[in-house]
Formats: structure tokens, C-alpha cells, sequence
């Protein structure tokens, strides 16, 4: 059963088709890759998930309903979470604080920084946020300033403020992008764990390694329209995806 559908979805840009008629089902419970070139519309077709673009034509249902004309915290009430190709964190708090919030908003429907000073008595939201440190492993360092943090634990740490909200989807923009060897492969770690939750994850990557050990299935962007589908297999020896990656050198 697919959770995410898209139907036909056409968006330009002042004349250039940054999308051509996508079409796309993603399995409930499934790691599902979306790759291609650089340009290929892959982000462009992330913001119309999230309310940060609107298409000009087209679908796009999760679960039953459209996520098309909401605004972004709508959508994140739907259960469609997204980490970001630069963490979006609070930087001068605390880990801590930085996962509390979102946790906040999602059992209250907004959170506004005022608020702030009132959350140390929230034992209930701590205690979650507590614990979804502890599933990142950062549970150790929840009194340091987030803005401290190398780059993998940023993205860590924006996980789990995401996964704090109990996302049904979760859209992970390159969520591999400028980690060392060894960080890219703890957060592979990090998704499988994630995945026996059946949290549906759509993730744009350029860095094949991550996506043949993660996704289930593959769509292959390339000049606004999907070119290609299957799973990892099917996909490395496609000649239509070789071609689109100039010679293959990505696969
Ligand atoms: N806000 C915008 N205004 C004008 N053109 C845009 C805008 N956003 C994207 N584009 C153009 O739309 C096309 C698709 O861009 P998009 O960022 O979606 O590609 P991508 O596949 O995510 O690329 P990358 O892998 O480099 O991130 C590109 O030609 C890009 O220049």
C-alpha cells in the first residue's frame, strides 16, 4: 500500500520545467530513494510535499489527504516530518531544549519562543526528549550548546527533534551530505534503526553508498521528469540511468 502518491505534478520557474509530469508511490514502511543529477528537480520536489512550493499542476496525497494549499506546520501535524540539507537547530541551547521544543509543538500545535523559560517543568516532553537523545546518542552531551556540535551530530540531533514529532513520513534531504566515512556510516546505522519503527522514509542522496544500503526502491530524477524506477539492483544497470549520470561514474 502506497502512503505518499504523486500524480502528474508539473512545477516551472519563470519559463524552465523544474518538474515534467512526476508521477510517484512510495510504499508505507519502505526506505524509498529518490537520485539524479544535479538540477534534476529532486528538491524542488520535496518542497512541494511540505508546503514550501505549491506545484502549477498536479497530486500529491499522504495517506488519504492532499498536502497541497496547507502551510508547512499543517503538513508536519499530517505526520510528514523533514531533515533538512543544513540542520535547522537552535544553536545558543541546549540539546536538550532544541528537542523539547519541537516535541512541544507537536502536543500543543505551535511553540513560540517565549515560552521557552516555562519548559524545564515539563516532565513529560524532557523525558521523551530524553529518550530520543538516547536513540541518537547524544543522550550524554543534552546540557551542551547545540551550536558547538560537529556537523554529524548536528544532523543527529535534528533527527531526533524530528523523530520527536512521531512522523508516519520522514523526507531526508542528503541526509549524508559533507560527513566523514565513518559519520555517514553510523547515521546508515542510525536510518536502519530508525526503520524498525515502519517510519516510511523518501531520502534524496547523491552518495550511492548510502542509498544501495538503505532504499528499498529507487526513482531516478533527471531534467524535471522520473526516468527510472526499481530497486537498487534494477537500478545500477540501467542504461538510462548510466547515460543520465554522464558515463555512470556515480554507480
Ligand atoms: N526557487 C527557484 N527559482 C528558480 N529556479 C529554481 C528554483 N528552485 C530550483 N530551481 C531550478 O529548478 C531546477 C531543479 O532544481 P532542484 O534544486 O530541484 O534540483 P536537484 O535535483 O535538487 O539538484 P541538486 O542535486 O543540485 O540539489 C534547477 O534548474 C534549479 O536551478
Amino acid at each position: 500500500m502506497s502512503i505518499l502518491t504523486v500524480q502528474g505534478v508539473n512545477k516551472s520557474f519563470a519559463g524552465l520545467k523544474a518538474l515534467n509530469q512526476v508521477n510517484l508511490k512510495v510504499a508505507q514502511g519502505q526506505v524509498h530513494a529518490i537520485i539524479g543529477p544535479n538540477g534534476a528537480g529532486k528538491s524542488t520536489l520535496l518542497n512541494c510535499f511540505v508546503g514550501r512550493l505549491e506545484p502549477d499542476t498536479g497530486t500529491v496525497m499522504f495517506d488519504g489527504q492532499s498536502l497541497l494549499n496547507r502551510r508547512p506546520h499543517e503538513i508536519n501535524q499530517l505526520g510528514v516530518a523533514r531533515v533538512f540539507q543544513t540542520p535547522e537547530i537552535f544553536p545558543d541551547l541546549s540539546l536538550l531544549e532544541n528537542v523539547m521544543i519541537p516535541a512541544f509543538a507537536h502536543r500543543d500545535g505551535a511553540f513560540k519562543m517565549n515560552w521557552l523559560p516555562r519548559i524545564d517543568g515539563e516532565a513529560e516532553i524532557r523525558d521523551k526528549a530524553l529518550h530520543m537523545l538516547e536513540e541518537v546518542g547524544l543522550a550524554d552531551n543534552r546540557s551542551d550548546h547545540a551550536g558547538a556540535l560537529s556537523r554529524g551530530d548536528k544532523r543527529r540531533l535534528e533527527l531526533a527533534m524530528c523523530l520527536v514529532q512521531e512522523p508516519r513520513l520522514l523526507l531526508l534531504d542528503e541526509p549524508t551530505a559533507g560527513m566523514s566515512r565513518a559519520d555517514t556510516n553510523n547515521t546508515i546505522d542510525l536510518l536502519k534503526r530508525i526503520g524498525e519503527r515502519g517510519i516510511t522514509k523518501i531520502v534524496i542522496e547523491h552518495d550511492m553508498h548510502v542509498v544501495f544500503s538503505l532504499a528499498h526502491k529507487v526513482s531516478v530524477m533527471a531534467q524535471g521528469t522520473v526516468i527510472a524506477e526499481g530497486t537498487p539492483e534494477e537500478i545500477r544497470g540501467n542504461p538510462k540511468v548510466q547515460e543520465a549520470y554522464l558515463g555512470g561514474a556515480h554507480l
